[in-house]
């Protein structure tokens, strides 16, 4: 059986109006499915479980953006059942849909999921007891989630469709006022002390805060996780590479390092925000686990 799980707040609006395309497709192919529309934040978890365990359905298709699928992804693992992830994307971010090359448009993105023609198997970030599709990140860009979640003006971007612009605002004010600290982190047993760090973003696709490529080498499907880490370099310094990061280029950065991994802990001097997939879930020690080959998706 099929179901949908729709955030018609996504994206400002965009949700109900993407579901709107969707459901007429589906009347006309007279398919049959299940839907259920979220009311509010952390139900899409709920609704997956319901639609896996009283509904019957076996592949859920996420409308929204990444908080949407994190919630999806988490629900299916909850339930312990097999189920496919399908995703038509309406957030501001779609971070997911650009690292797995889904379709921007929601005719062919749902055309692609029906025939199922392409299919893979990707890893999964386990964090803490939550699952991560995309990414988690601590310091500097749990901090920036923080401050986008709860800033007043990610709405009225997001209505001019402008949500990457208010991620960067974000960017910009957090930079001048973020304060750099001591950070240990242990991938797969080793252990690297990192003086005046600003971020780690550890990262299962390279796609990151809708259009940046913070870990261009991530590959979903490869058990590994990408980690970047950035340091010891001034606020100046950091907002002149700042635009670095959106083609990649950041990785010849002398204050930019990178590493790979299965099992990641950081351990800060202070606690930090820790986000997954753009939604604040917790705060430093973190403890991430790739999770090979765990979840099946198409589109
Ligand atoms: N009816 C609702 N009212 C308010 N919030 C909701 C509702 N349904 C879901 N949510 C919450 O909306 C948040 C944002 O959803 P989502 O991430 O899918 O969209 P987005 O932020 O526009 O996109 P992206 O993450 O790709 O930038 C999620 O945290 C989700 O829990």
């Amino acid at each position: 059986m099929l179901g949908f799980i729709v955030n018609p707040v996504a994206g400002n609006g965009k949700g109900k109006e993407v579901w709107g395309v969707l459901e007429q497709i589906l009347r006309q192919q007279e398919a049959v499915y299940r839907v259920r529309e979220t009311s509010r934040e952390g139900e899409a978890q709920t609704i997956a479980v319901e639609l896996i365990e009283k509904e019957g359905v076996n592949k859920i298709v996420a409308v929204g953006g990444d908080g949407t699928i994190h919630e999806v992804v988490n629900g299916i693992h909850q339930s312990g059942k097999a189920c496919m992830l399908g995703h038509v994307a309406a957030g501001s971010g779609n971070d997911f849909s650009r690292g797995h090359g889904l379709s921007n448009d929601p005719e062919e993105a749902i055309e692609r999921i029906l025939s199922e023609k392409r299919e893979k198997v990707i890893d999964l970030l386990k964090i803490n007891g939550r699952l991560a599709v995309n990414s988690v990140g601590a310091g500097f860009d749990g901090q920036v989630a923080k401050t986008t979640n709860a800033a007043s003006y990610k709405k009225w971007l997001n209505r001019m469709r402008l949500g990457k612009a208010a991620y960067l605002w974000s960017v910009i004010r957090v930079l001048f006022t973020y304060q750099p600290c001591e950070v240990k982190l242990t991938v797969d047993g080793e252990v690297f002390f990192v003086e005046k760090a600003w971020l780690i973003a550890i990262a299962n696709i390279p796609n990151y805060g809708g259009g940046m490529l913070i870990c261009p080498r991530a590959v979903a499907d490869d058990g590994m996780a990408e980690i970047c880490v950035v340091n010891d370099v001034g606020r100046w310094g950091l907002l002149r590479a700042f635009p670095q990061i959106f083609t990649g280029a950041h990785v010849n950065h002398p204050k930019v390092s990178f590493f790979r991994g299965k099992k990641i802990t950081v351990e800060a001097q202070r606690p930090l925000f820790v986000h997954a997939d753009g939604e604040i879930v917790d705060s430093t020690p973190l403890r991430v686990e790739v999770i090979p080959k765990s979840q099946r998706i198409c589109g």
